[in-house]
């Protein structure tokens, strides 16, 4: 099995998930920014083909709660998403041949699709979200360069950049939550602890899996 170095771009959390507001009290907002970091980056770490993870971000709790989990972070150079995907891309490019950057906001994420995934990546590759619009993850082998266009349509953006489309059945890889809807679903897919048990705790859950 092949060894990736997988990065995660985080915002500041009292900025993040704009169009999740109002789908829990706008004080528990942050948290719930936070619990869905902390359940994708779990499960990243999870993977057997992941040798470690770097997250991008300012964002003090966010570092203090990958670092716990045993990630490394480093500072947003600023200048948006594909910038810090970038900038962490080049900080691992040292370590890992294999890099590949996913979306902080993968809750339902289960290593072994992030396997199955990464397995199919024999070039650049992405994986669409469930919507089919946007992206949840973008992999670049050895000898490949990332070149990420995430933001809005960038499913497309991939396809046209020469990006191959990675098929499979990864359902929870795929539901990245931007709005309440996404909420639900990753809910019906099975939301990781932190996810599920804040959701529970504000009554939008009713059930969580036992922590493996
Ligand atoms: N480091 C860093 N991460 C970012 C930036 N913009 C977005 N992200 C992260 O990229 C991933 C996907 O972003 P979005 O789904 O658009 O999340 P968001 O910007 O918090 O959500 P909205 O405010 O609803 O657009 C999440 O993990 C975000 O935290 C950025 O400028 N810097
Ligand atoms: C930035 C992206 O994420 P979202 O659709 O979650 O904003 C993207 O998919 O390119």
């Amino acid at each position: 099995m092949r060894n990736w170095t997988a990065v995660i771009p985080v915002k500041r959390l009292n900025a993040a998930k704009t169009r999740l507001r109002g789908a829990v009290p706008a004080d528990r907002h942050p948290e719930l920014a936070l619990a869905m970091v902390r359940d994708t980056a779990a499960a990243v770490l999870a993977a057997s083909s992941v040798a470690g993870l770097l997250v991008v971000t300012d964002d003090p709790e966010v570092r203090a709660t990958v670092r716990e989990l045993g990630a490394r972070v480093v500072p947003d150079p600023g200048g948006g998403l594909n910038a810090a995907m970038r900038f962490g891309a080049d900080e691992v490019a040292g370590l890992s041949a294999h890099r590949a950057v996913l979306a902080g906001d993968l809750p339902a994420l289960r290593p072994e699709q992030l396997d199955e995934a990464l397995a199919g990546a024999t070039g650049r590759g992405f994986v669409p979200d469930a919507a089919a619009i946007g992206t949840v993850l973008l992999a670049a082998p050895a000898g490949w360069a990332l070149d990420p266009r995430f933001g809005g349509p960038s499913a497309a953006a991939h396809a046209e950049s020469g990006a191959s489309m990675l098929h499979g059945d990864w359902p929870g890889l795929r539901q990245d939550v931007d709005t309440a809807a996404d909420l639900d679903a990753v809910l019906t897919l099975g939301a990781g602890p932190r996810t599920c048990g804040l959701l529970r705790e504000l009554g939008r859950a009713t059930e969580c899996a036992p922590a493996a």
